[in-house]
Formats: structure tokens, C-alpha cells, sequence
């Protein structure tokens, strides 16, 4: 027993040392980045702290150079959570997210940014997009799409009327958890949740909770406040929300797909310069004839563009029956080849904007 005692007294004075070493580096780093911000305010052009591209690019370096045995997501939170330290020692950020806290969307927004980044909640899309536009907070989280229940109109309609650009994205796994005062699912007469979170678990519910009623409220963090003051009340929200508001956990993990993913967008007023690996997000529009999406899309095509997604709305200026296409590309709007695809389709559109290009989300 001995041997084993000595055994762990070295390994942990090893790990002293190294972490004496880690703590050294750290602030070197830190030290740099400072200098880093000194240079940038000599340039009159280019003085903004947060830089997505170069984010971006020592995420991916370190994920490739990395080799066990921790894994390139683990490495990918540690070095996040590094350059927020950084960043906020050159400058203390503020984030709107689409609240209250406890939402997917406040996880999102600590994913990207890390926990030096101060949020801000807000109660609606509209309102997280007005905070950026007034300057009151430096930029915005909202939800765009999700892979089972599909797209967030609300976020693409408010581009049509925002001059907001798209700074980069945060794909987040999203995990459903059953939380409820009651020990008991015979207990629960009603189950809150986002409307998302309702249809993601609808299986479930069918399953687990066919009787009770089914509510939809405006957030999953409000599903868990509201079980947090019902007793017959379960909320679908995730896991920290229920721990948030109160209210323990009785099932984890209930959605129905697993691999349900929700995409976000960052908002901001200028976006990134190229990164490496980017993506391209625009919106067209053009007087309705027959073939006009055709039309839009072929110098696309041509190009070799790939296309990742598109999504039709109805105009809000226009006659009915016509739309406007959100489009997103692979590449940045400044490479060559997408410069002059995008060149055609503008010369083709009544409407043509790019709402931003940004790195590829990580
Ligand atoms: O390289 C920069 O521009 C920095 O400001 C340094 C740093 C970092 O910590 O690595 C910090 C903030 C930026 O968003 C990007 C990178």
C-alpha cells in the first residue's frame, strides 16, 4: 500500500509542476494578446478585438496538431475558454442572447464565446437584434434552424430589415431532460416546454406522459420556471435550466433523434475576413417569372459554388406569391471564384445582399 500512496504523492507533485508551468504559459499568452491589442489601436482601420477568423484558425491548428488523449472537443473548450480570458482582457465583450437564462441559445452563446464574455438576456429575437443595432451590447446570439423541426422564420424575416451582418455560427447538440418536482409521472397533469422542445420529444411524451396536457410557452427556461411553481407541472428543457430554476431531473436525454442539432447565428456589424474555411450567407429576390429560382442559382451552379442550404420566404414588400431566397454558400465572399458567382446572381436579382461570410462553425 505503501508503493501506491508514494506512487500518487509523485504523480501529483508532477502535476504541480506542470500545472505551474500551464499557469506560466497562460499568462505569457495573455501577456501577448494584450500587446496584440495595443497593436491593433495603432491601426485606425482595423481596431476590433474579437477576430472569429482568428479564432477559428487556432482552433482548427490545435485540433489537428492534437493527438490524445484528449479529444478534439476537449481541446477545443480548453482553447476557447483561453482566448475568452484573452479577449476580455483587451476588452469586456457583451453578448444578447435569446433568453432568459437557461436557453439552448445562452449555451450556444458560452459555447462560441466562453465564459469571459458577458451575456445579456433578451426577450425576443426582435429585441437581441435591436440591442446590436443600438450599440448596447457588442453582439447578439440567435437560434436559425434545427435539424428535426426546421427553420426559425422569425430570425431570417428580421434580416430583410436589419443592416446586421452574419459573423459566424454555433451548431449545438441539443439534449431534452424531463424535470418536475413530482417523484411520480402519474403526478404531472401538464408538461411546458418551447414549442421545438414539445415536438422534439413528441415520441416520448406519447410513451411516458399520454395524458398529461401538452402547453407550449416562449422558451424552455420558461417551461422550467413555470415547473419550478407547479407541483402537477413537468418542463422539457435542458439540463441547466431544470438545475437553474430548482427543478430535479427525472429523465435525461428524451428526445426523440439523437443526433438533434440546432444551428444559431452570431450578429454583428462586420464580418470576418476569410478564415480558411468559411461560409456565405445571402439573401435574393426578383420580380416572379418562370424560372426565376433557376435563373438565380445557375451562375451557382456554374461556378462549382456548393450550396448548403436555402430557404423561401414571402416578401414583405412585394405582391403575394413572391419570395425571397436565403441562400448559404461554402467559401467567403472575397475568394475569387464565389466573388464572381455571386457577381452573376446580383446582376440577375431585383434584391442581392450578403448578410455576412464567417468561419465554418467548429
Ligand atoms: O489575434 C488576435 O487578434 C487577438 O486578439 C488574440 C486572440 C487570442 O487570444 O488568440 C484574442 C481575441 C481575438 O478574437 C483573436 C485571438
Amino acid at each position: 500500500m505503501a508503493g501506491a500512496h508514494d506512487d500518487l504523492t509523485a504523480l501529483r507533485q508532477h502535476i504541480d509542476s506542470l500545472d505551474d508551468q500551464i499557469l506560466d504559459l497562460v499568462n505569457e499568452r495573455a501577456r501577448l494578446a494584450e500587446g496584440v491589442a495595443r497593436a491593433k489601436a495603432q491601426r485606425v482601420q482595423a481596431a476590433e478585438v474579437y477576430r472569429p477568423e482568428r479564432e477559428a484558425e487556432v482552433l482548427r491548428r490545435l485540433t489537428e496538431r492534437n493527438d490524445g488523449p484528449l479529444s478534439a472537443e476537449q481541446v477545443t473548450v480548453l482553447f476557447r475558454e483561453i482566448m475568452s480570458a484573452c479577449r476580455a482582457l483587451q476588452q469586456p465583450l457583451t453578448v444578447a442572447f435569446l433568453g432568459p437564462r437557461g436557453t439552448f441559445t445562452e449555451e450556444a452563446a458560452s459555447k462560441h464565446f466562453g465564459h469571459g464574455t458577458g451575456t445579456a438576456p433578451l426577450a425576443t429575437i426582435g429585441a437581441v437584434f435591436r440591442e446590436v443595432e443600438s450599440g448596447a451590447a457588442h453582439y447578439g446570439v440567435v437560434p436559425v434552424e434545427n435539424s428535426s423541426e426546421g427553420v426559425v422564420s422569425h430570425t431570417l424575416d428580421r434580416f430583410l430589415d436589419s443592416e446586421l451582418a452574419i459573423v459566424g455560427e454555433v451548431e449545438l447538440r441539443i439534449h431534452h431532460a424531463l424535470a418536475m418536482q413530482a417523484e411520480r409521472f402519474t403526478a404531472v397533469e401538464r408538461v411546458y416546454s418551447h414549442q421545438q422542445g414539445l415536438s422534439q420529444c413528441r415520441a416520448w411524451l406519447e410513451t411516458h406522459l399520454p395524458n398529461a396536457e401538452r402547453l407550449p410557452v416562449a422558451s424552455t427556461a420558461e417551461a422550467a420556471q413555470r415547473a419550478a411553481a407547479d407541483p402537477a407541472a413537468a418542463a422539457i428543457a435542458s439540463e441547466a435550466a431544470a438545475g437553474l430554476y430548482g427543478v430535479p431531473i427525472r429523465q435525461a436525454r428524451i428526445e426523440d433523434r439523437h443526433g438533434n442539432t440546432t444551428r444559431f447565428l452570431v450578429l454583428g456589424y462586420r464580418s470576418p475576413a476569410p478564415s480558411g474555411r468559411d461560409k456565405t450567407s445571402l439573401v435574393v429576390s426578383s420580380a416572379n417569372r418562370t424560372g426565376l429560382l433557376f435563373q438565380l442559382l445557375e451562375p451557382l451552379a456554374a461556378n462549382g459554388i456548393d450550396m448548403t442550404r436555402i430557404e423561401s420566404r414571402p416578401s414583405p414588400q412585394a405582391g403575394i406569391w413572391e419570395y425571397v431566397f436565403f441562400i448559404d454558400v461554402l467559401g467567403h465572399h472575397r475568394d475569387p471564384v464565389l466573388a464572381e458567382a455571386l457577381e452573376q446572381v446580383r446582376e440577375r436579382a431585383s434584391l442581392f445582399r450578403i448578410l455576412g461570410s464567417y468561419p465554418r462553425a467548429i
